[in-house]
């Protein structure tokens, strides 16, 4: 069998449809290379493949497995990569940076105004990247990001993407389910002694709530862990796993729907964050906070299909030789502008680091 990166710089050489793609603290690295260069959907979440969505609307791309063959290798994974920190926040950026902590005092006024409890603000932010390569950028997105789920996806008709997401939006198998509730940033590495404020705590602590309330009548015996502490690269974020089971006359359909956009990327209420979001940001999120994943599918040796998809963030879309960046922060009543554009820088390093 040829080489894993040799096939996938075939699959770029023929300017074909692909997606490389690796789970959460897995060594496995997958590959779906499609035939032909069509754009497929996925309508009601029975078809199998790998799904591509944007944040908006209803139109998920689809790798359908039948119209794509499976690769998939074996990585190792180095020990200490060393991981250099640079400085991002720059001169250039001031008219940016202006502009975000605008977006977020509105953000503010609308909590006040009783609008939104909690609305997610988000930016664009471009890179040249002259020399960029796919395969040499994507080799260290999976070594640099271990937990994250790190992928790469590619249509002629539509673009690159590529990211190292923290954010599982729902993994299903058969009638079990599994999500999470994520909020909350902080730098740091060290999981065991990081002190979260009551405003974070209580940040993540709607987004629980949020969940559980609307999952309510889809799903049952549903357990909940408590909250704890996740490592995103150089990024901690609060999360709590909920688990259960999707009830007979629910589907996976109803319960995307549900999660989609999550109170992580949006905010809440759902809607009317959303309009928020559509009406004040300047630019189209496109697939950022999107989601993607494998749907349907059947691994060799096992007969049941699974579906696990993630939350499209910390991700970037080459094109021109630009790398466009995407980065979105929780606002919260207690939030303060000049605080929300340094988290958004401290997020911006995640994909400028494999640059
Ligand atoms: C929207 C993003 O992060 C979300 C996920 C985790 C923590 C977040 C926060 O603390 O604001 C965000 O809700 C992003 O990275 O673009």
């Amino acid at each position: 069998m040829i080489d894993f990166f040799i096939k996938v710089k075939q699959q770029e050489a023929q300017d074909l449809p692909f997606v490389l793609f690796k789970k959460p603290n897995k060594k496995k690295l997958v590959g779906f290379f499609q035939n032909n260069d069509h754009l497929y959907f996925a309508e009601n979440f029975k078809e199998r493949g790998f799904v591509f969505a944007p944040f908006d609307g209803n139109q998920m791309l689809l790798i359908p497995k039948e119209e794509s063959v499976r690769w998939e290798t074996k990585i190792s994974l180095s020990k200490d990569f060393s991981v250099n920190d640079i400085e991002v926040a720059s001169e250039d950026d001031v008219d940016s940076k202006q502009y975000f902590e605008n977006l977020v005092r509105k953000g503010i006024q609308g909590i006040a105004n009783g609008d939104f409890h909690k609305v997610v603000a988000s930016r664009e932010e471009v890179v040249a990247v002259p020399d960029f390569d796919l395969v040499t950028v994507f080799k260290k997105l999976i070594q640099y990001y271990p937990s994250a789920f790190c992928y790469c996806w590619y249509h002629p008709k539509i673009g690159l993407w590529m990211g190292a997401t923290p954010e599982r939006l729902l993994k299903a198998n058969k009638k079990r389910f599994y999500t999470m509730a994520l909020a909350g940033t902080k730098i740091g590495d060290d999981i065991d002694n990081v002190e979260w404020k009551p405003k974070e705590k209580e940040e993540q602590q709607i987004v629980t709530d949020f969940i559980l309330e609307n999952l309510k009548d889809k799903t049952s015996e549903v357990a909940v862990s408590s909250p704890y502490t996740l490592k995103a690269g150089k990024l901690l974020h609060i999360i709590t796993d909920i688990e259960g089971v999707i009830n007979k006359n629910s589907n996976l359909s109803d319960v995307v729907k549900v999660l989609h956009p999550t109170p992580a990327v949006c905010g809440l209420p759902k809607e009317k964050a959303k309009a928020f979001i559509l009406a004040n940001e300047n630019y189209d999120r496109s697939y950022y906070t999107g989601f993607l994943g494998e749907l349907n599918i059947k691994e060799f040796d096992k007969h049941q299909s699974k579906s696990d998809l993630y939350v499209n963030l910390r991700c970037m879309n080459i094109k021109n030789k630009e790398a466009h960046l995407y980065i979105g922060c929780g606002i919260t009543k207690d939030s303060v502008p000049e605080k929300e554009w340094k988290e958004s820088v401290n997020k911006a390093t995640t994909m400028k680091r494999v640059l």
